[in-house]
């Protein structure tokens, strides 16, 4: 089902848009993508997937039922995965399944979600991270070869966060060499795992281990639970889907419950412990949380998808606002573009800039993630902390920031933004399940607060600490930090308000235990606290990556494209610093007037973005088929989208719908 879209010259405003550009587009599209080879590859991958069948549905997916929408999925996840085995791959190199790249082309196939992402997106990379050799041997070339599908079952009715307190239970019976695995009640049944209602024949499973009596907690298992052929549920497993969700409608999440269903002994994942023949329990695990490696990978990888979708709302938002035209200024003058409002370049300059700041931050996160598990790989698990606490606040406040700048992209768009059209309502309501899934916003900025409190006291007596947390032994006895408005001193006045907050949380945690309290509930009272030191920690870790890497891959560019860039992470800088005054006030010596004229370098850093504001976008390089946009469109032909989305709706199929004969008519007649 291919719809053919008329080609339509572009919208006189975005012409003129576009030549007011002054850098060089392209130069920009190789930055974000990570240089110029990285371009082409991409381009070339794009190419094939929408040259092979990526579909535009005739029928928009929103107006089918939960049943055909599901089916539509399937079916184009099918084409779409045998493009990537058979095409996409041999670009990328199989070891690059998991690649952004290929991620993005997915965009062209679901305005949602596809079934399979959680294959690709969790199942796949707990084999590779939790597999011994043979498991890997053993279970991985079928997995990539689509031979199984599977789904990561580790969230339950009655927990998510709490991973120890998981009630299924897999217990190793070493007469049979099996382990039987159960959900002894019905908070134990698995809730929510994509893919697993309607989708997998198999999925990790996380269950606490029992052997030889003893309960040694939580571990990950590779269960079959449909049949390859009749895709029956085997006995002993009940499997079904959960139901309508705010998004991820296309994603058939499941349940799934146990009743003795028994597993050979080699499905335990034994890379980090196993179970012998015999029972008995061996653990080779230098590090006890490797098990949650899978959680930490793709908590990794949301940085960088949190990019992504930040620049297509923003592409979005942008191209809208130069065609719409609002409010006359003065009397007989043509109304203005929306763009050219202060207050919209507020809410959206700020997108674009994000946007970056997070692409960037999330190479470097990338690179840091994969030193530490070459590390790990040698038995070396020193910094396995500090990249827990790096990957938690950034996939925190990353999902988070981009959740609000996205939901600022469609109040840019007025009423047509709220229409499902515009794609933004997707684009926001799979940005929201990502400020939840893989460890909730607050749940994970509690765990960065654990390793800053235990930095701040050491650097506080004087030790060294880890590289991103350095700051503290530069600040974490000074009172306030002189300010000073250059790109430095804003980045050291974040590093200020760190360390103040989390010296603030520790002296509020050693105050509580003074007065009587127990550490546990020192920390629970100190908690809104923590919350708000881990967030500013990790805005001055972004501001500084960002900053620095901006400088790092600019080096060589020509001279307007390091000054839009450059402004573009000043923009970032300020308005960070704007937001966070009260902040600014009690930790750096920064006066009303040094605000004021903040205030002021800002809005004259909107005026000077604006004539490039279209051509940043553009050098996102989203193609429409990826946008799937009436609002965003290249072309920028806004309403003729708008009413030719409007003719697909199915109330428009017949002039007369039935249920005014049946309801309404006798309504009026007075005889209902
Ligand atoms: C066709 C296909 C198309 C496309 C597909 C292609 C590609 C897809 C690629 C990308 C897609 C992008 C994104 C989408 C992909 C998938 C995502 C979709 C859905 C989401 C799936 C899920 O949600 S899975 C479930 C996730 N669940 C969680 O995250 C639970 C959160 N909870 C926890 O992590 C933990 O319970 C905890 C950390 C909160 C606490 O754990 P625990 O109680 O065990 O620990 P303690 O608090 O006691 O802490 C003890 C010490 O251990 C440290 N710790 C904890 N965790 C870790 C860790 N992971 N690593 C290292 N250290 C850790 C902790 O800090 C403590 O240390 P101390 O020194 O302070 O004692
Ligand atoms: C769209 C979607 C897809 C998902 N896919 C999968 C999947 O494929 N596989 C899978 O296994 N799981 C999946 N999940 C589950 C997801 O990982 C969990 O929902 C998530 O980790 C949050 O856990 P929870 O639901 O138990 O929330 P809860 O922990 O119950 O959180 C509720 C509230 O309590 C607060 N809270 C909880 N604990 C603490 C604490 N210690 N301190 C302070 N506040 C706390 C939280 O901040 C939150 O405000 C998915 C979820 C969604 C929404």
């Amino acid at each position: 089902m291919k719809a053919n879209r008329p080609k339509r010259d572009v919208h006189p405003d975005l012409a003129r848009e576009r030549l007011k550009c002054n850098f060089n587009i392209e130069e920009v599209t190789n930055i974000i993508d990570g240089g110029k080879d990285k371009t082409l590859e991409r381009k070339k991958i794009e190419d094939i997937a929408l040259n092979n069948g990526a579909c535009l549905d005739e029928i928009p997916d929103e107006c089918l039922s939960i049943k055909e929408r599901y089916e539509n999925a399937i079916r184009k996840s099918c084409i779409y995965s045998n493009i990537v085995r058979n095409e996409m791959l041999e670009i990328t190199g199989m070891e690059n399944f998991e690649s952004p790249v290929l991620r993005r082309t997915a965009d062209a196939f679901f305005k949602d979600i596809s079934p399979f992402m959680l294959h690709l997106g969790m199942f796949v990379p707990t084999l590779i991270g939790q597999s011994t050799p043979e498991q890997m041997a053993e279970w991985l070339p079928k997995a990539l070869d689509m031979k199984i599908i599977g789904a990561y079952a580790q969230t339950e009715l009655g927990h998510g966060t709490f991973i120890r307190g998981l009630e299924t239970t897999a217990t190793y019976d070493p007469d049979k060499e099996e382990f039987v695995l159960h959900s002894p009640t019905i908070t134990s049944y698995k809730w929510w795992a994509g893919g697993l209602g309607k989708t997998a024949n198999h999925c990790v499973v996380m269950a606490q281990l029992y052997t030889q009596g003893e309960c040694h907690g939580t571990h990950l298992f590779i269960v079959q639970i449909r049949d390859l052929d009749t895709h029956m549920p085997l006995p002993g497993i009940k499997v079904g889907e959960i139901g309508p969700r705010m998004g991820f409608s296309s994603a058939d999440n499941g349940f799934l419950g146990f009743n003795s269903f028994r597993i050979p002994r080699q499905n335990m994942l034994m890379k980090h412990a196993k179970v012998e023949k015999d029972g008995c329990y061996v653990k080779s695990a230098k590090h006890g949380k490797l098990t949650y490696g899978t959680m930490v990978f793709i908590r990794v990888t949301l940085v960088s998808e949190m990019s992504f979708n930040l620049s297509k709302a923003a592409t979005i938002a942008i191209r809208y606002s130069a065609v719409r035209r609002q409010t006359e200024l003065r009397p007989n003058e043509p109304e203005p573009q929306i763009l050219d409002y202060p207050t919209q370049q507020h809410k959206l300059f700020i997108c674009i800039a994000t946007a970056h700041a997070f692409q960037l931050t999330s190479k470097w996160l990338w690179d840091t993630f994969q030193a530490v598990m070459a590390d790990v790989r040698k038995g070396n698990v020193d910094a396995l902390p500090e990249l827990h606490a790096l990957s938690s606040c950034l996939k925190a406040v990353s999902t988070s920031d981009a959740l609000s700048h996205i939901e600022q992209c469609r109040f840019a768009c007025g009423g047509h933004g709220y229409m499902l059209s515009s794609n933004l309502p997707f684009i926001y309501s799979f940005v929201a399940a990502t400020r939840t899934y893989e460890g909730d916003y607050t749940v994970l900025l509690l765990q960065t607060a654990r390793f800053l409190v235990k930095a701040w006291e050491q650097a506080e007596s004087g030790n060294n600490v880890t590289p991103t947390v350095a700051y503290l032994n530069r600040t974490a006895n000074t009172k306030r930090v002189v300010w000073d408005n250059t790109h430095e001193g804003i980045i050291q006045s974040f590093q200020a308000i760190a360390a103040g907050k989390i010296g603030q949380c520790v002296r509020s945690i050693r105050d509580r235990i003074k007065s009587g309290m127990d550490y546990e509930d020192a920390w629970l009272m100190t908690t809104v606290q923590l919350v708000a030191a881990a967030e500013a920690h990790c805005r001055a870790v972004l501001v500084n990556t960002y900053w620095n890497e901006m400088i790092r891959l600019t080096k060589s560019s020509s001279a307007n494209v390091k000054t839009v860039m450059h402004q573009l992470a000043v923009l970032y800088l300020m308005y960070w610093a704007l937001e966070k005054t009260g902040d600014l006030l009690k930790y750096s010596s920064v006066s009303k007037q040094d605000l004021d004229d903040l205030q002021r370098r800002y809005e004259e850093l909107l005026a000077a973005l604006r004539p490039n504001a279209v051509s940043l976008v553009d050098a996102f390089d989203l193609r429409d088929e990826i946008l799937h946009s009436s609002l965003g469109s290249y072309d920028g032909c806004v309403y003729e989208r708008l009413m030719e989305e409007a003719q697909k709706s199915p109330l428009n199929a017949e002039p007369v719908n039935p249920s005014f004969h049946k309801y309404i008519k006798p309504l009026m007649q007075g005889k209902l």
